[in-house]
């Protein structure tokens, strides 16, 4: 296991996490919430940016507290709003990451940053949003990181950006034993790259699923009031009153194809099963 929370509880005045959750090697994991719901508290927690008020965090097999300088070598971190300062250009922080990290690969470093079209002597904060995700997610990539912390890394990219940041991170995941926790508020981004979803809203895990199960066996149910009634409601996850009577969330979509031929199941895409377990009433 590559990164465990355990029941991980953080009281603010106005908000309050409680959080399970796990990375295993060879997998990407994603935490899809809304703003606010949470998902940079469980980065910093992890990475004991705030303390939680209870449960365990175990990174690398260790509780996150005893992580030494050496193990931080096999994390890459990229957090949401921070990155290198912007008075300084790729050429200059090169010697910054050489003097961090033991295994920097500057080679593998160098080459991605020209691939990526990064200038090498143009200072940072005259990157464009793009041009600083990709330099902060490279630098996290080329240190032989064995686990990846990426809070929001696609936030504000457009789709070309995004699909060469994807690309990184499936390229990061060709070795073994490595392990990937990412969030965004775009599922879209992580449908394609995460082998399991955790969905958080106020705090709170409403849902975690292998990204597989979700696209194949949940489904919405469109029904009018008169077919809710007779509705078998056994596999319903969510309802939502609609104009035309009611959505229903199910995560065993072919029972209901099989028995209510004429109903209107459609596939539900991940946004829309956000959307049901946290603004549908539950059965
Ligand atoms: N230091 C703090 N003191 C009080 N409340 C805080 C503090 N940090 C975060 N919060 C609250 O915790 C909640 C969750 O914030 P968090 O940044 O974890 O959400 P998020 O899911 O990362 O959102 P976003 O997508 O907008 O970045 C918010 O309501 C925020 O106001």
């Amino acid at each position: 296991m590559l990164l465990e929370l355990e029941n991980v509880q953080k009281a603010y005045s106005q908000f309050s996490l409680s959080c399970s959750l796990k990375v295993e090697e060879g997998c990407v994991t994603g935490l899809i919430g809304q703003n606010g719901a949470g998902k940079s508290t469980v980065f910093k927690s992890i990475l004991d940016l705030v303390y939680p008020d209870s449960g365990k965090i175990s990174v690398l097999g260790k509780d996150h507290r005893d992580i030494t300088v050496k193990d931080k070598e096999e994390i890459g971190v990229v957090l949401a709003g921070s990155g290198f300062s912007g008075y300084l250009t790729v050429r200059q922080i090169i010697p910054v990451l050489r003097s961090l990290y033991r295994n920097f690969d500057e080679k593998e470093f160098t080459e991605r940053c020209k691939k990526f079209r990064l200038p090498t002597d143009q200072k940072i904060k005259e990157f464009s949003t793009g041009m600083r995700a990709k330099l902060n997610l490279l630098a996290a990539v080329c240190h032989g990181a064995r686990l990846l912390l990426l809070d929001e890394p696609t936030a504000g990219l457009d789709v070309v950006a995004r699909d060469s940041m994807l690309g990184i991170l499936r390229e990061f995941m060709e070795t073994e034993g490595r392990g990937i926790l990412i969030s965004s508020h775009i599922s879209s981004d992580l449908e394609s790259l995460c082998d399991d979803l955790y969905m958080i809203d106020n705090g709170k895990i409403v849902l975690h699923e292998e990204t597989d199960v979700l696209l194949d066996s949940y489904g919405l149910l469109k029904v009018s009031e008169t077919d809710y009634r007779k509705l078998d409601k056994r596999y319903l996850l969510r309802v939502k009153k609609e104009p035309f009577g009611y959505s229903c969330l199910t995560n065993e979509k072919k029972y209901y194809l099989e028995n209510y031929p004429e109903a209107a199941i459609e596939k539900g895409s991940v946004d829309e099963v956000i959307t049901m377990m946290t603004k549908g009433e539950a059965i």
